[in-house]
């Protein structure tokens, strides 16, 4: 699917950087990782690159730094007109694409990242995960074949935990998904405390009203969104990405005992790829030409990756 395709769009809207002139403004400040930063990086995913990281995301959590500084500015400004002294507004940024296209990875960079700057060191990260609809519920309306489409999220929910956290809450709860159960754990949450930026990931971040015309509401979870990216890349590399994971899970987690796919640990792999192959083409695949690629034009950001992760082009909402 070409990325953009609307001209007009493109010209008007977004700013375009190929991955050598984007990297180029990170020389403006020098930016530099410890040894201890580093090892936190490749605590996260040992494939990710250190090139890409100062290429790439060195210059995103520059330009996300003076985004949040200049809101918590116009905080100040909100407070000193409410005669208020430390007025807390979080900073919320949205993290929006395919399943398996790295929306994960790339939060857990940028919380690492921008909890290096001292003005905001209280980076929270929650996934929309947790607000898919519990297995039990998803059988009751028929949806577990849609897992991750619009009407297998609790969106209500979602939108009253951003609007919660927006209004500065001292405490925030969201419910937890395990990948290993593949269902929600039941009676476990996620604690937010007023957070200086919360990273809120998932497919759906940039979906609106038109996307649940069965939830009716007014309010959407972009309403909440101070600056959101969405993390393209074509459908035959996600596919294929699809399937490398799987089959790491199929040697990995699904062999623990209580993994809900721990039958698929004894695929062979072959048989492994046909599955995991056949679950992009009917659910994943599906929903990313229904229902996310058609929001990416929504996003501030657009990171377009090629093979191996590497982000080779990113557009920049003027
Ligand atoms: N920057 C990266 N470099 C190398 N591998 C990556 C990178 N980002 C993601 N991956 C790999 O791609 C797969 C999907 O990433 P993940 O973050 O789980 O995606 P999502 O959250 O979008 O489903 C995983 O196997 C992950 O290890
Ligand atoms: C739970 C998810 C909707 C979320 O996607 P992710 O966080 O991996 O982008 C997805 O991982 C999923 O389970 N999709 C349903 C089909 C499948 O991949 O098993």
């Amino acid at each position: 699917m070409p990325i953009l395709d609307n001209k007009d769009l493109v010209h008007s809207a977004y700013l375009e950087f190929t991955r050598q002139s984007w990297a180029e403004l990170r020389d403006n400040v020098p930016l530099t990782l410890s040894e201890q930063d580093l090892a936190k990086l490749k605590g996260i995913n040992e494939d990710i690159s250190l090139q890409e990281v100062v290429d790439i995301y060195l210059p995103l959590s520059r330009l996300l730094n003076l985004y949040v500084e200049a809101r918590q500015k116009r905080s100040t400004v909100q407070g000193q007109f409410l005669g208020v002294t430390d007025f807390h507004v979080p900073y919320i940024i949205g993290i929006a694409g395919s399943v398996a296209v790295g929306k994960s990875t790339t939060a857990r960079i940028l919380q690492a990242l921008l909890s290096c700057w001292s003005d905001h060191p209280k980076v929270a990260l929650v996934t929309t995960d947790g607000f898919l609809h519990s297995n039990q519920e998803l059988e009751q309306r028929g949806l577990m074949t849609k897992k991750g489409f619009p009407a297998s999220y609790d969106i209500r929910s979602l939108v009253k935990f951003v609007s919660d956290i927006k209004s500065g809450q001292p405490k925030v709860t969201a419910p937890v998904y395990s990948h290993l159960q593949y269902d929600i754990i039941p009676d476990e949450y996620q604690v937010v405390e007023q957070p200086d930026i919360l990273i809120l990931e998932g497919l759906n971040v940039l979906q609106s009203g038109m996307d649940y015309p069965d939830q009716l509401h007014r309010v959407f979870v972009s309403d909440f969104v101070d600056f959101s990216l969405f993390v393209h890349a074509e459908q035959k590399q996600l596919k294929d990405w699809y399937i490398q994971r799987f089959l790491k899970f199929r040697s990995g987690a699904f062999t623990d005992p209580k993994a809900y796919f721990h039958h698929y640990s004894n695929l062979s792999e072959s048989e492994a790829t046909k599955t995991a192959s056949r679950i992009w083409d009917e659910i994943n695949g599906v929903n990313l030409v229904e229902n996310i690629s058609p929001t990416r034009e929504r996003a501030n950001l657009i990171l377009t990756k090629g093979e191996g992760h590497q982000v080779e082009k990113i557009w920049l909402r003027k």
